[in-house]
């Protein structure tokens, strides 16, 4: 890692004024989000506040309907290295119902760096390496469909870190993933920001990844409300009348419902979002 300023480095990810509709739903309205070489930015913000649509507008997904985005310096309209990042989208399952092995979903990840013909050396490395840094290395002969749910999510991560991307942006990662394998998929993004990946992530609380975290933006209906330091979690909730700054973000203690919970499921205690 080099020492300069984070504001020196060039940027990876330039979404300037990003607007975007949904059905008939303005669900971006005018968001800036910049990350730069080498930074770890926490995108952080309410359920339905817009971070999935962040993220996917920032990888091209979704179209915008005014704004502009820069990838690597260049507009998305010329952009080709997609092989530049990884990108693990809010958690679906690794598993289609075809009975694909882990070693299989890992390797496709590595299909925009393999050349032409079949995967060599390197290709087998780098699968490997990514499945250990997940600690999934011994599941590598598994059906997909023999794993738990937070399981299926580490091999998803592993697809993407097995194209050794340098820039990394997740959705969640650690959605459905227990409190052991979230400090061993901490102990991974560690590796990788240290090598100087620049990693831009959905979360609904910092947890295990706090330490990691350079920048947080916060979303709220689509707009952003704070671009700066992470907020800190309180050790303890503080009553209602506090949760939210005079500044507008963010502070511990509120609820926030994950999409995966299914009906009737108890709200997550985060600690972080409104
Ligand atoms: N395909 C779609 N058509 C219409 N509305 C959509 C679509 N996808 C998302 N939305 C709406 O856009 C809003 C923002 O959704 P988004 O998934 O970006 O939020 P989020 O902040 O990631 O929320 P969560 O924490 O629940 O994942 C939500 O109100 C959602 O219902």
């Amino acid at each position: 890692m080099d020492h300069e300023e984070p504001e020196a480095r060039e940027p990876v990810i330039s979404l300037t004024g990003a607007r975007a509709t949904l059905g008939s739903r303005p669900v971006l309205r005018g968001v800036d989000l910049t990350v730069r070489r080498g930074e770890v930015v926490a995108l952080l913000g309410a359920n339905g506040s817009g971070k999935s649509t962040a993220v996917r507008a920032a990888v091209g997904q979704v179209p915008l309907s005014g704004g502009s985005l820069q990838l690597f310096g260049t507009d998305l309209k010329r952009f080709r290295k997609w092989s530049r990042i990884g990108y693990v989208p809010q958690r679906t399952t690794a598993a289609s119902g075809v009975p694909a092995t882990v070693r299989e979903v890992v390797s496709s990840g590595r299909l925009a760096r393999t050349k032409l013909g079949l995967p060599g050396r390197g290709d087998k490395a780098a699968v490997q390496r990514a499945l250990e840094l997940v600690g999934m290395a011994d599941r590598i002969k598994d059906s997909v469909n023999a794993l738990s749910g937070g399981q299926q999510q580490r091999v998803l991560i592993a697809r993407a870190l097995a194209a050794e991307p340098e820039l990394l942006i997740m959705d969640e990662p650690m959605a459905g993933v227990d409190l052991a394998n979230q400090e061993v998929l901490a102990g991974a993004l560690r590796e990788q920001v240290a090598d100087g990946v620049t990693v831009l992530l959905v979360l609904h609380e910092l947890g295990p990844l706090e330490p990691l975290i350079d920048r947080a933006v916060v979303l709220r209906d689509g707009c952003v409300t704070h671009d700066g330091p992470p907020p800190k979690a309180a050790a303890s909730t503080p009553p209602s009348s506090q949760l939210r700054s005079s500044r507008g973000y963010p502070q511990p203690g509120h609820d926030h419902v994950h999409p995966h919970d299914g009906p009737g499921a108890e709200p997550i205690r985060t600690g972080l979002l409104s």
